[in-house]
């Protein structure tokens, strides 16, 4: 087994994680102090407010969690700050690209437009690029609970972004009581405008959802872990070289499976389904990349071989530009060697 140091050195890939629901304590507090928002004194405190306690319910509960962040985050030296934070998190556990996702919609509360929220988040990372040697994508988020009217109108306005920092789409929120049907009319606009679609599928058991999404061209799903014990599903996906975007302590969090034992990795590898590893949210599920891998070789013996596999099959379905790609492979191969 690898140490946490050993984990930590590895050159990663991180292709689902979440802006709002990854910002240091630090950050945090900054941003508070921006905003004028009182918070409490003490880390854990603040820790405790803005994480996730295991007894959670479901998704929706797993959810309101981001009721105390957005607030913070309704400004264009905000965003800015906020993705800087993010990137500077992953340099420090030696992730060498990620794509960040954030919803527009959620930081127009006090004015600022769908345009300006994206221009300061990429305004960010471009920062946070130059700083610690990070690339990055942007992702931006619609919410499944929102009309497919508001949806397109923030991937039109997103569109003129792309080359300039932003690398694709997404669907978040409540999956449960909006499945993909009911926001196909957006997702069709987004893949119209140009835009490279994620979605976030099979989460909240939900397989169809997966295949739904398929049948629309997607082939990244985020979290896909309701694909357990639906083996021809798991085969469909593996033959339309479909990509999952993997969060396990999240998925443990939100109950989106029972416990470890019934995570299906060992049936998604024997069926060949194509995973990949993400924290989805380092703050609310009080956790970053190094734990998650630390997770996967303790509960599933992943080696560091495969390790390497599911970095390769990151960066091969990353919507970044061939010479990012080209790179990244170059530095993950050259540092799995190496450690
Ligand atoms: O795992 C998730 N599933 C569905 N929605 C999520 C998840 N994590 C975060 N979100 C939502 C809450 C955030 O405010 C939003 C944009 O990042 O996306
Ligand atoms: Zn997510």
């Amino acid at each position: 087994m690898l140490t946490v140091q050993e984990l930590k050195a590895l050159p990663k890939v991180e292709l689902h994680c979440h802006l709002d629901g990854s910002l240091s304590l630090k950050a945090i507090r900054k941003l508070a102090q921006m905003a004028a928002v009182e918070l409490p004194a003490s880390d854990q405190a603040l820790r405790e407010l803005v994480s996730v306690p295991d007894d959670i319910e479901d998704l929706l509960d797993y959810l309101k969690r981001f009721d105390v962040i957005l607030p913070l985050l309704q400004t264009a030296e905000a965003l800015e700050l906020a993705a800087y934070d993010v990137i500077e998190q992953c340099a420090a556990e030696n992730v060498r690209y990620i794509e960040v996702r954030f919803a527009p919609d959620f930081s127009t509360e006090k004015g600022l437009s769908v345009s300006e929220a994206i221009a300061a988040v990429i305004k960010g990372l471009h920062q946070a690029q130059a700083d610690f040697g990070v690339e990055s994508g942007l992702l931006v988020c619609a919410m499944r609970q929102y009309s497919n009217q508001r949806s397109q109108m923030m991937f039109k306005a997103a569109q003129p972004f792309l080359g300039q920092g932003l690398v694709g789409g997404d669907f978040a929120g409540d999956e449960a009581d909006f499945p993909t049907e009911v926001i196909e009319p957006a997702i069709k606009t987004a893949q119209q405008l140009g835009i490279p679609m994620t979605l976030h599928a099979g989460e909240s058991h939900c397989a169809h959802n997966v295949m739904a999404a398929l049948a629309l061209g997607i082939r990244r799903f985020g979290h896909g872990v309701a694909l357990g014990g639906h083996v021809d599903f798991q085969k469909q996906v593996s033959e339309a070289d479909g990509v999952l975007e993997m969060c396990l302590t999240s998925n443990l969090q939100t109950k989106a499976v029972k416990n470890l034992a019934s995570y299906p990795v060992a049936e998604l590898l024997a069926n060949q389904v194509k995973i990949t590893i993400n924290t989805d949210n380092r703050t609310v599920s009080n956790t970053n990349l190094t734990k998650e891998y630390d997770l996967w070789q303790r509960h599933f013996g992943i080696t560091k071989s495969q390790f390497l596999e599911v970095n390769l099959n990151a960066i091969n379905a990353a919507f970044c530009s061939a010479t990012i790609r080209q790179q990244v492979i170059q530095d993950l191969q050259k540092g799995y060697a190496e450690n």
